[in-house]
């Protein structure tokens, strides 16, 4: 049933030294995950099978072994994604930023999968793409339009990664995705422990072809070679624990609070415990994020001031804590948003009544 469409797999020597790890792309059809596995393919050592359902292409990325379904996003695809959620050990969800249209759908899809038990406390990669078109939303308009802040409301690593997979493919330049996926296979490896426990909890059945491996073998500490030592706290039914809603707060990578207004920036979301004291130093910040300031009014209100706190020019600017994600040019497009906006509006109306945090 499988067709090898092409196999370009190196021998290498430290095979038995790589880490198996299973991804699974989603996100509405159209937005752009068959082009980024094209990326993936070019870039990178790998080797593709595919069928009706899927596509899976495995490539080699510094000591991982990645297996990545690319699953279809039109509704009867998403019938199929639950399917593979208990395999999967992170995932990557691709957005047409440039779709106004269809924010709130991916909004609803988006809550929905995180709400899933098999995808709660796993890494997610958002991967805002389309970033060349002229009307693509910027990090900062997405992560309030999806309310992001709200619907990773477990323990899930989550990182908004904007990028263009056209352009990538067009200029080369692979850089934005491919750190984007180093992100997502560093945070599966801190969450390894608490993954595998998580998949052992579930029975989930996935196809897979003769040459891949099945998840208690990934988790094996053979074909995984980090040392695992399940403790007997790891070893409790999950659900209570890791699967608890928190808040979050949201920093920004390597960043710190500090935004380039012309620059798309990377957005990591995290854990209030697993940030570190100088990612969040002050605490003020971080508290007003948390805070229920998602209100629908508030939403669309023109940002306050920004200010740069330096006479250097250097077009960087320091935010108010009340406006972490509101840049000049987000300002901007925001006070141009006509009929998108009322749109949107009233998305966030039923987003109200439906959605408790
Ligand atoms: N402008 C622009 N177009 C893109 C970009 N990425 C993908 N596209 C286009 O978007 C369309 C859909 O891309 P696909 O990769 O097939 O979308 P998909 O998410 O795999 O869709 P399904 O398989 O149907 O779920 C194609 O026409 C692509 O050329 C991008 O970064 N910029
Ligand atoms: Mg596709």
């Amino acid at each position: 049933m499988f067709k090898l469409l092409s196999s370009c797999w190196p021998r290498v020597n430290t095979e038995e030294t790589r880490r198996n790890v299973t991804i699974i792309i989603i996100g509405l059809e159209n937005s752009g995950k068959t082009v980024f596995m094209e990326t993936f393919h070019r870039v990178l050592p790998s080797k593709i099978e595919s069928c009706m359902k899927y596509k899976l292409t495995t490539v080699l990325l510094d000591e991982y072994e990645v297996s990545i379904y690319d699953l279809n996003g039109d509704m009867k695809g998403r019938e199929i994604w639950p399917n593979y959620y208990a395999q999967a050990h992170g995932l990557v969800f691709v957005l047409d930023s440039s779709d106004l249209g269809r924010m709130q759908e991916v909004k609803i899809t988006l809550t929905h999968l995180l709400s899933d038990a098999r995808v709660a406390g796993k890494p997610i990669l958002l991967l805002a793409n389309k970033q060349d078109k002229k009307n693509a939303l910027l990090p900062c308009d997405i992560i309030k339009y999806l309310f992001l802040e709200r619907i990773v409301n477990n323990k899930s690593m989550c990182r908004l990664e904007p990028c263009s997979a056209i352009q990538n493919l067009q200029r080369r330049d692979h850089q934005p995705v491919i750190e984007g996926l180093r992100w997502l296979l560093a945070a599966i490896q801190n969450k390894q422990e608490e993954l595998c426990a998580l998949q052992q909890s579930l029975t989930w059945s996935i196809p897979t072809s003769k040459n891949t491996t099945g998840f208690e073998e990934r988790c094996a500490p053979d074909s995984f070679p980090i040392n695992i030592e399940m403790s007997e706290e790891k070893e409790q039914p999950l659900g209570q624990h890791s699967m608890e809603a928190r808040p979050l707060k949201p920093i920004l990578q390597k960043e710190g609070l500090r935004l380039r207004p012309k620059k798309n920036v990377s957005v990591t979301f995290a854990l209030d415990e697993s940030m570190e004291e100088d990612e969040c130093s002050g605490n003020s910040e971080a508290q007003i994020i948390t805070e229920p300031h998602y209100n629908h009014s508030a939403d669309f209100q023109p940002p306050a001031t920004y200010t740069d706190d330096d006479d250097d020019d250097d077009d960087e600017y320091y935010i108010d804590d009340d406006n972490l994600f509101e840049e000049p040019s987000a300002k901007k497009r925001m006070a141009t948003w006509h009929e998108e906006e009322m749109m949107l509006e009233d998305a966030y109306e039923d987003i109200f009544e439906t959605c408790e945090y």
